[in-house]
């Protein structure tokens, strides 16, 4: 993986190389902040050890019960569900995988209806154990197979924390369960229990995924030139401060959609605090070239945009064809086709001044995804020393899940109060 930064530089006033270098000080300093927290294991830095803490092999046993099955339905949220989605989305498998990861009644029902219960896995995911989305999606599930005659309790797996609800069921009913990792974040946790209990279940090789993972890891250093994760979060955080308020993530291939996804909650929910942090946009290549380019070129310029593309994959040729002004491309592939897209993306926006980085895996496999996940986090790790924010907590979240279970009677709670003063003015 390589991420190259050539775009950026001369996009905004004083972003230059000599820029990078003096960033390159602060870089350093960073890096001692952040491999003493490793040493140490504190809460959130402990998330870049995993490479080194997770046991594959403790996992692949944990679910070796199931035997050939023919989906996993993973029922979590947020960083419960997104790294292991990732991986599910980016790889072929013969196990198909789902997510329950919101509670949309009717979308649930028609993801329950479409399953082969009897020969589905449930895989339910929660650091907390109480997160009511993801106890609620579960209750539903489990009832599904009741009344379909499936023993939920032969079919179910739960990885989660020492304490919660989820851990006094899996208790209660003996469930197979695994535990959430010491001081890791959900929105860091892909190459842990969290992320990677779905991926055995699928027969995802955890050994290439943690291997990616540790050469990312084997890169970081006091300095951006040498890791790419690092050199990524310095470059943003640069152009954050200088007016790139947007960072528009844009995977050149349908299969790093869901890692868009996973992104975005990284990006939002680590930097996001006292007023600042860079807004993540999901986009995919080529499919929004013709939605959202015209804003990206021609609108505010306070983005970032970040394009990322396989460098191997499967091809498919593209018939010759006598079509008027189609010719061009008979003979060509989709490939060709969409490396141009990408490269003529990449220099449009340079055209407009708009800063974009370039991100390049060799291919989409489980090596390269475990790098490309821990970069990233590598990179939020540093853009949060850099940008001196609490990267590993959330609070801001708390007032909504409060206000939500005061309306459903679950405490008193003032937040609630104040979703009953909503001023209103309706135009229907
Ligand atoms: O794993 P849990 O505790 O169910 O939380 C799910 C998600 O909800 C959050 O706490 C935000 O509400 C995320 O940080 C987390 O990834």
């Amino acid at each position: 993986m390589y991420v190259d930064l050539g775009n950026a530089l001369g996009t905004r006033p004083g972003l230059d190389r000599d820029t990078l270098d003096r960033l390159d000080e602060r870089v350093a300093d960073a890096h001692g902040t952040i491999a003493a927290g490793r040493e140490a294991e504190e809460h959130g830095y402990a998330a870049l050890n995993l490479p080194e803490t997770t046991d594959a092999d403790a996992i692949r046993s944990a679910v070796s019960r199931f035997e050939n099955p023919a989906a996993v339905l993973t029922v979590g949220i947020g960083g419960s569900a997104l790294g292991a989605a990732t991986v599910a989305n980016a790889l072929d498998s013969e196990v198909d995988a789902y997510f329950l990861d919101n509670v949309d009644p009717e979308w649930v029902t028609r993801k329950l209806d479409a399953l082969p219960l009897d020969r589905t896995v449930v895989n339910v995911v929660s650091r907390s154990g109480t997160t009511a989305e993801t106890l609620s999606n579960f209750l539903v599930v489990r009832d599904a197979m009741e009344s379909a005659g499936v023993d939920w309790t032969d079919r179910t797996f739960v990885t989660t924390g020492e304490e919660g609800n989820l851990r006094e069921l899996a208790n209660k009913h003996d469930l197979p369960a695994l535990d959430v990792p010491d001081g890791v974040p959900g929105r860091f946790s892909a190459l842990s229990t969290v992320g990677l209990a779905c991926a055995a279940i699928q027969g995802h090789d955890l050994d290439a995924l943690l291997q990616g993972g540790a050469d990312a890891m084997d890169s970081l250093s006091g300095s951006l030139y040498d890791s790419p994760g690092y050199a990524y979060g310095a470059v943003s955080y640069a152009l954050a401060r200088r007016g790139a308020g947007v960072n528009a993530m844009m995977p050149y291939a349908e299969s790093l959609e869901t890692f868009a996804e996973w992104f975005a909650q990284l990006w939002a929910e680590s930097l996001g605090k006292d007023g600042v942090g860079q807004t993540p946009a999901r986009a995919l290549g080529a499919t929004d070239q013709h939605s959202q380019l015209q804003l990206y070129r021609a609108g505010p310029n306070d983005k970032l945009v970040t394009l990322v593309r396989p460098r191997e994959y499967e091809d498919r040729a593209i018939p010759e064809t006598d079509l008027d002004g189609l010719s061009y491309l008979g003979g060509k592939s989709l490939g060709e086709l969409l490396d141009a897209e990408f490269e003529a993306t990449e220099a449009s926006l340079k055209a407009a001044a708009v800063p974009n980085v370039r991100i390049e895996l060799e291919r989409v496999d489980e090596r390269n995804l475990g790098e490309l996940l821990y970069a990233m986090e590598a990179a939020t790790v540093l853009y949060g020393e850099l940008d001196n924010v609490s990267t590993f907590t959330q609070p801001a979240v708390e007032w909504g899940k409060k206000a939500a279970r005061g309306l459903l009677g679950g405490g008193d709670f003032e937040e609630a109060d104040a979703v009953q003063d909503k001023e209103t003015l309706v135009v229907e």
